[in-house]
């Protein structure tokens, strides 16, 4: 009998994954091999040169892609060959995302939006996550923004919201790329440090896409991407020591 993914300590994982892209001299090879595990109540980062294979390994992981070969599992379902509406079912139960094109509804206010899950969940925020979303709200700046649509808000408020949209369901298993792309240092720091206490007070586990070294400093464990391969699986490193394995990476690339 298989191991279940839970019992290895893992929230997703999967095995000898491959992702290609068209076909005969114009085949990509974006995922070669990948055999990996986001570990339970542990902040990881994914890191790698452009074109590395970080998008597509975090979207197969959360079900937002299929892969080519191999195997993937969200908790202990596996999710390869699952139908649209099952896969959409475990990804609102299971999954907080954080997408750099935010991924708002455009006519919804932030209120509206941060709540969509509760709502595609068909269900109200009990009174308890109606707290949550307040703090949420007051730690993210957004007080005296949520009656505003998305077109209204600059690129970093927008990201605020599509965050505490992400936290408020408290999912097992936050997937976020970039999520301080388009946020200043001092609110990336913020957005980071709230991620991490999903993390350590409640136990979440979060996925992060990231170019930056000081994000990815954040981190419990980097793994390390080059042409679709995973060449390094670090403990927490800083963004220091991340710079130069980056540079090194991106020399050999
Ligand atoms: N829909 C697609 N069609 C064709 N090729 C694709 C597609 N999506 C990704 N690729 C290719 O797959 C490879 C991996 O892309 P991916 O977006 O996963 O890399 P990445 O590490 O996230 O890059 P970046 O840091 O630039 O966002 C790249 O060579 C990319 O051009």
């Amino acid at each position: 009998m298989e191991i279940r993914t839970s019992e290895m300590g893992l929230v997703a994982r999967v095995a000898r994954l491959g992702k290609h892209y068209g076909e005969g001299e114009h085949r990509v090879t974006a995922l070669d091999d990948v055999s990996i595990g986001i570990r339970r109540g542990q902040f990881t980062a994914i890191m790698g040169p452009s074109g590395s294979g970080k998008s597509t390994l975090m979207h197969v992981m959360a079900g937002l892609d299929t892969p080519s070969e191999g195997r993937a599992w969200l908790g202990d379902d596996e999710i390869t060959g699952l139908g649209d509406a099952e896969l959409t079912r475990l990804r609102r139960r299971r999954i907080g995302f954080v997408f750099q094109a935010f991924n708002l509804v455009p006519t919804l206010d932030a209120m509206d939006n941060i709540r969509l899950p509760f709502e595609l969940d068909g269900r109200r925020p009990s009174a308890e996550e109606r707290e949550r979303i307040d703090a949420l709200i007051g730690a993210l700046g957004l007080v005296g923004r949520t009656g505003h649509r998305p077109h209204e808000l600059s690129g970093g408020q927008q990201q605020r919201v599509a965050i505490a949209r992400a936290l408020a369901t408290r999912p097992d298993v936050i997937f976020a790329d970039e999520p301080t792309g388009a946020l200043d240092s001092r609110t990336s720091r913020e957005v980071l440090q709230l991620l991490r206490a999903a993390v350590v007070e409640r136990g979440q586990s979060i996925a992060m896409v990231t170019h930056d070294p000081v994000a990815a400093s954040h981190a419990d464990r980097i793994l390390f991407l080059a042409d679709g391969r995973i060449v390094s699986d670090c403990g927490a490193m800083s963004a220091e020591q991340i710079s130069e394995t980056m540079l090194h990476l991106e020399r050999v690339a």
